[in-house]
């Protein structure tokens, strides 16, 4: 690494104060967050945005279906009232809202983007590299410049066999410590979905599920696991999370979606190609951040597509009801400051 990239590393924590970041793309220090000008404009207004991550565009779906979801999605968002914000790493510079155009760079990139989970921010940016940030670096920096709802597929979690690995993803650490709400379908059964949710119970993390009483395991409706928190409504949520932050309880929530109904009948398909690619992981040694990314493209080939179609069917769903969300949480605060 060049001295000025080390130098740059070393001091990125005192400069990377990006509290007055909200309303420009401001150069702060050596250290530049860009903010997509509709995305200050509408947090400055109090109007509802809804951060997105960007390794499910880089490294959770091929070309060109991750840029045609990329922009589906922010249309979904669009569509339904609130304004989108995908975040990514582009040049070294972490940025809050991005352009057709950087879109596309980042969907064609694809895996030669770095995976940036919060331990490889200081890293991207330092080197300038490109990173396509994961569900804990995309909830850092939504903290960063306040937007409280983030909306994704489907999060990482406690792997199986973690009592050998210690595989656990930095995602729950991140909802342990970080006051964003993360929309989801739950975790995918290549994951201990028990385990995972007693972790997020130790780190104090609210999981609640919607318009259900169990947790949704990605593909399928339901993990067998039950939740201590239901939620019916977009205004539900938004009481939830005003709740949350009121408290100052300084964690994450997990607002678990189940996939819909006419898109989980390929379900148990997916899930017996789950346990195959499981076993070939294991049989090749993929650990560690190449695991996932690499049991979603086995599984995918060995379901014909079907998991792809029924990831994208999800994560829609997901940008509908995160929307909603969003929207419901801008109307609340609006009406605590009225009354
Ligand atoms: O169904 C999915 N789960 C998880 C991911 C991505 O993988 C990350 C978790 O990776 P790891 O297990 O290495 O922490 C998540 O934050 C998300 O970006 C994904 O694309 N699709």
């Amino acid at each position: 690494m060049a001295f000025s990239a080390v130098w740059r590393l070393a001091n990125l924590g005192r400069h990377l104060d990006l509290s007055e970041s909200v309303n420009k793309a401001a150069p702060v220090g050596s250290i530049k967050l860009k903010v997509a000008s509709e995305v200050s404009e509408a947090l400055s207004l109090g109007r509802a945005v809804v951060a997105l991550e960007s390794t499910i565009i880089s490294h959770g779906m091929p070309y060109p279906q991750n840029l045609e979801t990329a922009k589906e999605v922010e249309r979904i968002v669009r569509e339904n009232g609130a304004v989108p914000a995908t975040i990514a790493i582009l040049d070294g510079t972490p940025c809050v809202g991005l352009s057709v155009e950087e879109l596309e760079r980042l969907a064609i990139l694809g895996t030669r983007a770095q995976k940036t989970a919060r331990r490889d921010i200081a890293h991207v940016v330092a080197c300038g590299g490109n990173g396509a940030t994961t569900v804990s670096a995309t909830m850092l920096f939504a903290s960063m410049v306040h937007i409280p709802v983030f909306v994704t597929g489907g999060i990482g979690g406690v792997h199986r066999h973690s009592e050998q690995t210690m595989d656990i993803s930095s995602d729950l650490t991140e909802l342990g410590r970080t006051p964003v709400t993360v929309v989801c379908a739950g975790v995918k059964s290549i994951l201990d979905i028990p385990r995972t949710l007693e972790y997020l119970e130790t780190l104090g993390v609210c999981v609640a599920a919607y318009k259900t009483n169990e947790f949704p395991a990605f593909f399928t409706e339901s993990s067998g696991c039950k939740v201590s928190c239901r939620v019916d409504t977009p205004e539900d949520c938004a009481s939830l999370i005003e709740a949350s932050i009121k408290l100052k309880l300084g964690t994450g929530i997990l607002i678990a979606v189940p996939i819909p109904q006419e898109h989980s009948t390929s379900g148990h398909i997916i899930e017996s190609a789950i346990q195959k690619a499981i076993k070939e992981a294991r049989e090749k040694n993929i650990t560690g951040n190449a695991e996932t990314p690499f049991l979603l493209a086995r599984v995918n080939d060995l379901t014909g597509g079907a998991s792809l179609a029924a990831n994208i069917a999800l994560v829609k769903n997901n940008a509908l009801v995160g929307a909603k969300v969003a929207v419901a949480l801008a109307q609340l605060r609006e009406n605590c400051q009225r009354s």
